[in-house]
């Protein structure tokens, strides 16, 4: 089968779950301030579920789950707290997914604009992609204070497209997690999902277009939904 060309379409990641497997550091950092103020620590296979709405609500949820009370979950001192220790420990465990690089490569040669779209501040995601030497990939890096309104609006699915220079309609979402189906969908975009993320309920119940349980399997669902795009668009002429 020859291979289309990606010319043209900008293809969304999310960041932690989808390109990275953060949870390590994300967690390590919640079970730290957990100790330290007298609180059980969060079992790492539950956490890491939280994980997916940004760091406040990690936190919040880790809190309360661990019986603090809401106001002390979401106080503002905690979550300074949390942004100090994380900046130091964001890429101690924190790896790419197998087949990234690769793959990001792949689609880059094939003529794909790449560009992140993720719940991760700004200024943590660039950092935490410039530690692991993967920003170099991404025409633009869009977390949720550099858009009007963050996922699970398509409005950030819509403006980070726009910030990598590319067009909506020609846009394809991959992520791991609700927010990032929600989003797809509001924003009438195609939506690819890991298998190996982070959701508190199971993958296949979140309506994406494709699963896939390998990051290198990206290419063939997006070749999946381009083959479809192209389809219905020679029926409808
Ligand atoms: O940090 C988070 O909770 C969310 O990040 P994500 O949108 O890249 O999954
Ligand atoms: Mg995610």
């Amino acid at each position: 089968m020859s291979l289309r060309d990606l010319d043209g379409w900008t293809v969304l990641f999310d960041l932690d779950g989808t390109l990275v497997d953060s949870a390590p550091d994300l967690v390590g950092t919640l079970n730290r301030l957990l100790v330290e103020e007298g609180l059980p620590p969060a079992r790492p296979e539950a956490a890491r579920t939280l994980i997916g709405s940004g760091a406040r609500a990690l936190l919040a949820h880790g809190f309360e789950a661990a019986g603090a009370d809401v106001e002390r979950a979401r106080s503002d001192a905690l979550f300074e707290r949390f942004l100090v220790d994380y900046t130091a420990h964001i890429a101690d465990g924190s790896r790419a997914f197998e087949g990234v690089v690769e793959t990001l490569e792949r689609l880059a040669e094939r003529g794909a604009v790449l560009a992140v779209a993720t719940n991760k501040r700004s200024d943590l995601s660039e950092l935490l992609l410039d530690r692991l030497d993967l920003r170099r990939h991404f025409l633009a890096v869009a977390g949720p204070d550099r858009v009007s309104a963050r996922k699970p609006s398509g409005a950030h699915l819509k403006e980070a497209v726009a910030m990598a220079g590319g067009d909506p309609a020609r846009a394809i979402m991959v992520g791991d997690a609700a927010p990032d189906a929600e989003a797809a969908r509001d924003a009438d975009m195609p939506c690819v999902l890991t298998t190996f993320g982070y959701t508190p309920v199971p993958v296949d119940t979140l309506g994406g277009d494709v699963l896939i349980d390998a990051f290198e399997d990206v290419e063939e669902a997006i070749d999946g939904i381009l083959a479809e795009f192209y389809v219905r668009r020679a029926l409808k002429a």
